[in-house]
C-alpha cells in the first residue's frame, strides 16, 4: 500500500474519463453549445481541469436546462438578458448552495439567486451569464415567499450561514428532499419511473431542535467590517472597522461582525461576547489578520463544544489561530475567557501561511487540555482542534439518529466473522461504534491529528480491534487493499467534494457486498452514486455496473443552512460475481 503522508487533499485531474452510459444526440448538441460555460464551483477543492467536476457541471447544467425546457415555451431558447437587465422572476425551488431556481413568467427563462425563496416573486438584476441561465442579485421582493416566519437571528439577512431561517422549517426540509431527488435522477441518473425508486428514497429525517446545534464554530478575525447598505456613510474610525465574524457571503475580505450565533451552545456564545469585549482595546495591542497586506496576528477563532463524560455538563475549547506564536499577546484573552466554567481547553494553532485556512503549522495548549471529550451511543471521543467530528451534536449524540443509521444500514451480523473499511475515518467515530460487532475494523484519514485521536479513542474505550492508518485516499494505488483483508462492509464519508476516481475504481474492483457511503454533498453523492452503480470508463478501462443503490436516506443535520447529509447503502449486484 503506497498511501502518502500528505495532508493536503488534492483532485489531480483524470484525462481519459467517459461514462459508459450512452449520450443520446440532442445532449451531445447541447452540451458541445455550452462546452465554454460552466455551472458554479461545486468545490474550492475541484480544479479548474477536473473531468470530475467538469462532468457534475455539465449535468447539473443539463439538468437546469433539460427541466426548463419541458415547461417553457421554445421562445425562451433564443432568449438571453443582458448583464445588468432586470427581471421579473418567480423562484421555484433551492438548488445546490441553497440558490433559488427562478423562472421569468412570460418566457420561463431560468436564472439562479442566492437568497430567493421558494414562491418568492421579486425584481433581480442579471449579474452574469451561465452556460444556459443568467446568475441575478435580487433587488426587491414584490410578494414574499410561501411558508414566511420571522428568522430569531439579527444577522439572518446578511450573514452567509443560514440561508433559509425565515423558512418554515417544514418547508427547509421539502426543498432538501426534493433537491435530493433531483439531483440523484438527473446527477445520479436513476429513473423515478421505475416502482423500487419510491423504496430507494426514503423521506428526510428531521432534526428535533433546530438552534444551537453545531458543536463547532469557526469565526474569522478582519480588518475591514461589512456593514449593511444603510450603514455604508457611517465613519468607523481606528478598530471600530475591525471584525469578528463570519465573512459577509461574496466578500472574502469583510467580515460580518456577530456578537452571537444562534447555531452555538450558550457557552460558547458567552465567550464569544467576552472576546468582542476586549479585543479591541488598543491597550492589548492585537491586530486582526489583512487578507491584502498579509499583516496581522490574529486569523480565526475557533469555538468546540463537547461534553464531560462524568457530569455530562458542556464543555469548551477556544482555539486562537494566529500568524504567529506570541503567546504573551493573548495572554489577556485567556485570563478573562478561562475564567468562564465550561472552558476547559485553550488551543493556539499557529498558521504562517497567507491561505485562509484554520489549521496550524503547530499547535499549543494556552490553558487546560487539548482535547475536549463527546459522548456517542456509549463511546467516550477525545477531540482535538483540527480533528473532524459530527458538527450537530443533537442528530450525531444525543438522539444518536445519524450512527444508528449508519449501523442499521452497515448491517453487521454481531458474531464477530465480519471486516469493516472505514474510509475517511476522522477520529474513527464510525468504525469505532461498529467494531463491537465486528471482526475487525480498518481506518483510513488524511489528518494525522484525527488519527491520534482514533488511536487513542480506540485504547479509552477499550477496543482493540481496529486499525487506523494515515493517508490520503486521493492518492491511492494499485497496491492499496493489500494491507486489510478483503471488507464485508465498506464505509465512506468523505467531505464535500466527494471520492477521487481513483477510489471509485477501487471500490468497484474491490467488490465488497455492502457500501454505506456517507455524504455531506447531495451533488457529489449523486455523481458518486452514478459512478458505482452505472459504471465508469476510466484510462481505457473499463468498470461495469456491479452495485445496486439500495436505499438513500436524507438527514437534516443543518437546519437553516443548504447543506444536506444523506447516507446511501450500496450492495453488490451479483454477490457470486
Ligand atoms: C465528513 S468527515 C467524516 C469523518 C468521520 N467518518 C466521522 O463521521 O466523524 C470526512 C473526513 O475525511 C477526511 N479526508 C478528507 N480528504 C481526505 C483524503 N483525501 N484522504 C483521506 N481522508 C480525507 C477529513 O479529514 C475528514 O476527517
Amino acid at each position: 500500500m503506497a498511501m502518502e503522508a500528505a495532508i493536503v487533499a488534492t483532485m489531480p485531474a483524470f484525462q481519459h474519463l467517459k461514462r459508459i452510459t450512452f449520450t443520446p444526440p440532442y445532449l451531445l448538441k447541447l452540451q458541445k453549445l455550452q462546452r465554454f460555460h460552466s455551472l458554479a464551483s461545486l468545490s474550492p477543492n475541484f480544479t479548474q481541469e477536473d473531468p470530475q467536476r467538469q462532468r457534475l457541471e455539465q449535468e447539473q447544467q443539463n439538468q437546469l436546462t433539460n427541466n426548463n425546457t419541458t415547461s417553457r415555451s421554445s421562445s425562451s431558447t433564443s432568449y438571453f438578458p443582458k448583464r445588468g437587465q432586470t427581471l421579473e422572476l418567480v423562484c421555484e425551488s433551492l438548488a445546490f448552495k441553497g440558490k433559488g431556481v427562478c423562472k421569468v413568467a412570460e418566457t420561463g427563462f431560468v436564472a439562479m439567486c442566492d437568497r430567493a425563496l421558494p414562491g418568492e416573486r421579486f425584481i433581480g438584476r442579471v449579474t452574469r451569464r451561465k452556460g444556459s441561465y443568467a446568475e441575478v442579485t435580487k433587488v426587491e421582493t414584490i410578494t414574499p415567499h410561501w411558508d414566511l416566519v420571522d428568522a430569531p437571528c439579527e444577522y439572518a439577512p446578511y450573514c452567509g450561514g443560514c440561508k433559509t431561517q425565515n423558512l418554515s422549517y417544514e418547508s427547509q426540509l421539502r426543498a432538501k428532499e426534493q433537491q435530493v431527488r433531483e439531483l440523484t435522477i438527473h446527477v445520479g441518473k436513476f429513473s423515478d419511473k421505475v416502482p423500487e425508486f419510491c423504496s430507494i428514497m426514503k423521506p428526510i429525517v428531521p432534526c428535533d431542535i433546530q438552534f444551537h446545534y453545531r458543536n463547532k464554530m469557526e469565526f474569522s478575525f478582519g480588518s475591514k467590517k461589512w456593514l449593511p447598505k444603510e450603514l455604508l456613510g457611517e465613519k468607523q474610525v481606528g478598530n471600530e472597522k475591525y471584525a469578528l465574524g463570519l465573512h459577509a457571503p461574496g466578500f472574502f475580505d469583510k467580515v460580518l461582525n456577530v456578537d452571537k450565533c444562534l447555531l452555538q451552545s450558550e457557552p460558547a456564545n458567552m465567550v464569544l461576547a467576552a472576546i468582542q469585549d476586549c479585543w479591541r482595546d488598543s491597550q492589548f495591542g492585537l491586530t486582526p489578520y489583512d487578507v491584502h497586506s498579509h499583516t496581522g496576528f490574529l486569523k480565526h477563532l475557533m469555538l468546540r463544544t463537547g461534553r464531560n463524560v462524568e457530569t455530562g455538563l458542556l464543555e469548551l475549547m477556544v482555539n486562537f489561530v494566529t500568524s504567529s506564536y506570541k503567546p504573551e499577546l493573548l495572554e489577556p484573552l485567556v485570563e478573562k475567557i478561562s475564567a468562564i466554567p465550561e472552558v476547559v481547553s485553550i488551543m493556539n494553532n499557529v498558521n504562517t501561511s497567507v491561505g485562509n485556512t484554520s489549521v496550524g503549522e503547530e499547535e499549543y495548549t494556552l490553558y487546560g487540555k487539548s482535547t475536549i471529550t463527546e459522548i456517542l451511543r456509549g463511546l467516550t471521543f477525545q477531540i482535538s482542534a483540527n480533528s473532524f467530528f459530527q458538527t450537530n451534536t443533537r442528530q450525531a449524540c444525543e438522539a444518536e439518529v445519524l450512527y444508528k443509521l449508519i449501523e442499521d444500514c452497515a448491517g453487521l451480523r454481531g458474531d464477530g466473522s465480519q471486516i469493516v473499511l472505514d474510509l475517511f475515518c476522522g477520529t474513527g467515530t464510525i468504525g469505532l461504534t461498529l467494531a463491537r460487532r465486528a471482526k475487525h475494523v480498518y481506518g483510513y484519514e488524511v489528518v494525522p491529528q484525527a488519527i491520534s485521536d482514533a488511536h487513542r479513542n480506540a485504547k479509552l474505550n477499550r477496543i482493540s480491534n481496529a486499525t487506523f492508518v494515515q493517508g490520503d485516499l486521493n492518492k491511492i494505488d494499485e497496491s492499496f487493499g493489500n494491507n486489510f483483508p478483503k471488507p464485508d462492509i465498506v464505509i465512506s464519508d468523505p467531505n464535500r467534494p466527494g471520492m477521487h476516481m481513483k477510489l471509485i475504481k477501487f471500490l468497484i474492483k474491490l467488490k465488497a457486498p455492502r457500501i454505506v457511503y456517507v455524504s455531506c454533498n447531495p451533488a457529489t453523492c449523486a455523481r458518486d452514486l452514478d459512478y458505482l452503480c452505472h459504471g465508469v470508463v476510466c484510462e481505457r478501462e473499463k468498470y461495469r455496473r456491479m452495485l445496486k443503490l439500495k436505499s438513500l436516506q436524507p438527514v437534516d443535520m443543518f437546519p437553516h443552512t443548504p447543506h444536506i447529509e444523506c447516507i446511501c447503502l450500496l450492495e453488490l449486484s451479483d454477490p457470486c460475481s
